[in-house]
């Protein structure tokens, strides 16, 4: 989406952009860290994380996807934050505007198994998908599109990962989450990591992606850039089916 279609609400004031945090991985990914500040971290993990998660594909995967409305603005601009701060250090990061949020919540160490993302719940063509690492950190696998080569970052709870333009497609996996390195906010009895991956997706089909399995990360192999995203499975429906109405402008307040 081109800058102009940002509505007002979302817009920052550059002071708030920590561009010297950023590095270019390669063109299209960036890691920022330190995206959220303490307190922005508690308080994401606290709204995002009272959210209706349900199972996913391994028994230490809960995941919640919706529209951003469904969630606390402030996780919204957190992306929007994160996303303009990638593309002011990377010349090849398209900027984007989140539509879609899926969040993760991983609570054992082990992460989830390499994959592109090619859904059509991911978002069509190059905008990024902007993730938040909030709690225990963890090792996330990234697969070059450049050499092929498999590099390892560790991101950390306030760190922002986002992946566009020649990475969208990026094959990427979390590899494993060190819960007892968690921050000395969380509560022992809640330590897990908790991702926020924004998408700028169609509007009106995420009632069709509120549930999703192993069964469901079909066509990994086959996929390739230049195909169409992959639609739901038959058995790929939320307990919910409606889609929630018109999406409103509401406004956000930027803290990071
Ligand atoms: O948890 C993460 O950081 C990544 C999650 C992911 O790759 C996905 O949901 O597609
Ligand atoms: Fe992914």
């Amino acid at each position: 989406m081109s800058p102009s279609r940002v509505p007002d609400a979302y817009r920052l004031p550059d002071a708030y952009l920590p561009t010297g945090r950023s590095k270019v991985i390669e063109p299209g990914l960036v890691v920022i860290r330190a995206a959220l500040a303490e307190t922005e971290q508690q308080t994401l993990f606290r709204a995002v994380g009272g959210s209706r998660f349900l199972p996913a594909e391994t028994a230490n995967r809960e995941r919640v996807y919706d529209r951003v409305e469904a969630f606390d603005a402030a996780a919204t601009a957190a992306c929007v934050c994160a996303s303009t701060c990638a593309s002011q250090a990377d010349a090849a990061m398209p900027n984007m505007f989140p539509t879609h949020l899926l969040a993760n919540r991983y609570s054992s160490t082990s992460g989830l198994v390499w994959h592109r993302d090619i859904y059509r719940n991911d978002g069509d063509g190059d905008a990024p998908i902007v993730i938040l690492s909030l709690g225990a950190p963890c090792q996330f696998g990234v697969e070059s599109v450049v050499t092929g080569e498999r590099r390892v970052i560790e991101l950390r709870s306030g760190d922002a990962l986002v992946f566009g333009g020649p990475c969208r497609f990026i094959k990427h996996a979390v590899l494993s989450i060190d819960l007892e390195r968690s921050p000395t906010w969380m509560p022992v009895e809640q330590r897990a990591r908790l991702s926020l991956t924004f998408r700028e997706a169609v509007l009106g089909q995420e009632h069709l992606y509120r549930t999703f399995k192993a069964e469901h990360l079909t066509e990994q192999e086959r996929w390739r850039p230049g195909d169409p995203l992959v639609g739901p499975q038959p058995t790929q429906q939320g307990l919910d089916q409606s889609p929630l109405p018109a999406r409103s402008e509401a406004a956000v307040a930027c803290s990071a």
